[in-house]
């Protein structure tokens, strides 16, 4: 029999802000434990939360950027359980009233073009971290309380193929629209990972089975792989899939059984007694919908149908968002697109992952860059000379044409120079130039290959082309 899996994604992200969901705590990373606390966040019998505006904002812009609906009147619930990452015993949340309704992405996978639709997207806020050690579990209420969204998908996608292309997606959107940086190792980005699988043809779906708290794309995908061929093998042999939650061991790579048969009803969500509803007039939503950034899919339009460039360097500038930023400030020294987009996809991206190192903390600045380019565009150095200066100051710093100077990358296009280069090939090279004259014009590469060497890389090579021509033509 054939089966088809089934997957839906909770996706939750931590947003950008700089206070906690709702009390005035900050959030810092990798802090002295329990050090970023209060009675709120703590949840001390009669504080009080207070809603964080900064974090509605960001969940309403990042449902705009998903095409939701943003729901003019949602309001808080308490989702009752009980563990130490929690220590009011209940969780601020929205069950049926959220901020954001609806909303689809479409994304490429595999080379097609998929579009996956989203059920809503929910405000709630963060657990506390536990770490549990030998014979004792360790909990860090730091990060309990900070401002978390939670993305929740259809069971809409069939494939580990799919999550990832959907989740990269989220993650670059998130990203780009600035409502967070979506840091996985810091655990900015999680995803509970529902998996099911039915027989092909048959209209419900299967039993689903869900894999929590997963931060790494490499692990999803290996989980979800291993889930599907485990439950087609529980239903081949005759059984039946336990609605479960399971947890993932990377080590083995195997799923295992945490705990079977919760239902969202478990949780006795309440409405939240302490919180007014949160109300969002058309004007805001028009207003937040104005604010928004140019999205990575926009910009790669707007790179070939504006700037000329093929789509192939549109999606690789776009595909970082920093990268994608240098890219728009060079432009605004240069009209030369195409320019900039090869010492980017080049020379940057090379040196980049060689030395490990970010953009932001590039030596060569878009002006810079812009002004090598220029330098190239008035043929007073060639393009290897550019490529030479760009690297002396990604290393060490410096200005191009005090460079340009310094090395003596000026380009020569003074004939008598050329001319003295261009005879010397010639004469020293006899079986080239009769393979030239023979009628194998990619004789003279050789040729021009030898000038360039002779000039250590500073001839202009459209003048020794044509000095090379003339010679061995007239
Ligand atoms: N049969 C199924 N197979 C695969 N995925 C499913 C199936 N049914 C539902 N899902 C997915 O499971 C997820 C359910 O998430 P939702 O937040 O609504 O409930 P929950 O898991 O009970 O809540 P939470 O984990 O937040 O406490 C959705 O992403 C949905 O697409
Ligand atoms: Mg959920
Ligand atoms: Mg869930």
């Amino acid at each position: 029999m054939k089966y088809e899996a089934t997957i839906g994604l909770e996706t939750h992200v931590m947003q950008k802000t700089n206070t906690k969901m709702f009390c005035s705590c900050k959030y810092e990373y990798g802090a002295e434990p329990n050090t970023h606390v209060c009675p709120v966040c703590l949840g001390y019998p009669g504080a009080l939360p207070v809603m964080n505006e900064k974090a509605i904002e960001l969940c309403c812009k990042a449902g705009l950027l998903l095409g939701c609906e943003i729901n003019p009147n949602s309001k808080w619930d308490r989702k009752n359980y009980f563990y130490p990452d929690m220590s009011k015993n209940y969780q601020i949340s929205q069950a049926d009233q959220p901020l954001c309704m609806g909303g689809e992405l479409t994304v490429e996978v595999e080379g097609d073009m998929k579009t996956f639709t989203l059920e809503r997207i929910h405000q709630e806020e963060n657990a506390a971290k536990n770490t549990h050690v030998a014979g004792a579990s360790l909990v860090d209420y730091n990060r309990a309380g900070t401002a978390l969204m939670e993305i929740v998908s259809n069971p809409c996608m069939h494939s580990a193929e799919d999550a990832l292309a959907y989740m990269a997606a989220v993650k670059q959107i998130m990203q780009y629209g600035g409502i967070s940086n979506c840091d996985q190792e810091k655990g900015q980005m999680r995803s509970d990972v529902n998996v099911s699988v039915r027989p092909e043809g048959q209209k419900e779906l299967g039993a689903k089975v869900e894999i929590k708290n997963m931060n790494s794309f490499a692990f999803i995908k290996d989980a979800i792989e291993y889930e599907i061929e485990r439950q087609i093998a529980v239903l081949e042999a005759g059984g039946k899939v336990d609605q479960e939650t399971r947890g993932y061991d990377p080590d083995r790579g195997e799923t295992f059984t945490q705990r079977t048969k919760e239902d969202a009803h478990d949780y006795r969500y309440f409405p939240e007694p302490d919180l007014m509803p949160v109300r969002v007039s058309a004007e805001q939503i028009e207003q937040w919908r104005a604010e928004l950034p140019e999205l990575p899919a926009q910009r790669r339009v707007r790179y070939v149908s504006e700037l000329g460039l093929p789509e192939y360097d549109a999606g690789v500038l776009t595909a970082d968002m920093a990268m994608s930023d240098y890219f728009e400030a060079t432009m605004a020294h240069t009209k030369n697109a195409k320019a900039v987009s090869n010492f980017l996809m080049g020379e940057m991206m090379r040196l980049l992952s060689e030395q490990g190192a970010a953009i932001a903390d590039c030596k060569v600045t878009p002006e810079k860059l812009a002004e090598i380019i220029a330098l190239i565009d008035a043929k007073t150095i060639n393009t290897g000379g550019g490529k030479q200066i760009f690297e002396v100051i990604f290393n060490e710093g410096g200005e191009p044409k005090a460079i340009m100077e310094e090395k003596g990358l000026a380009q020569v296009s003074d004939d008598s120079a050329l001319e003295g280069w261009a005879d010397d090939a010639i004469a020293n090279n006899p079986k080239p130039v009769e393979e030239y004259k023979a009628g194998n014009a990619a004789s003279i590469n050789f040729l021009m290959g030898q000038v360039m060497k002779a000039s250590r890389g500073k001839a202009n090579p459209g003048a020794v082309m044509q000095m090379l021509k003339q010679k061995l033509d007239g």
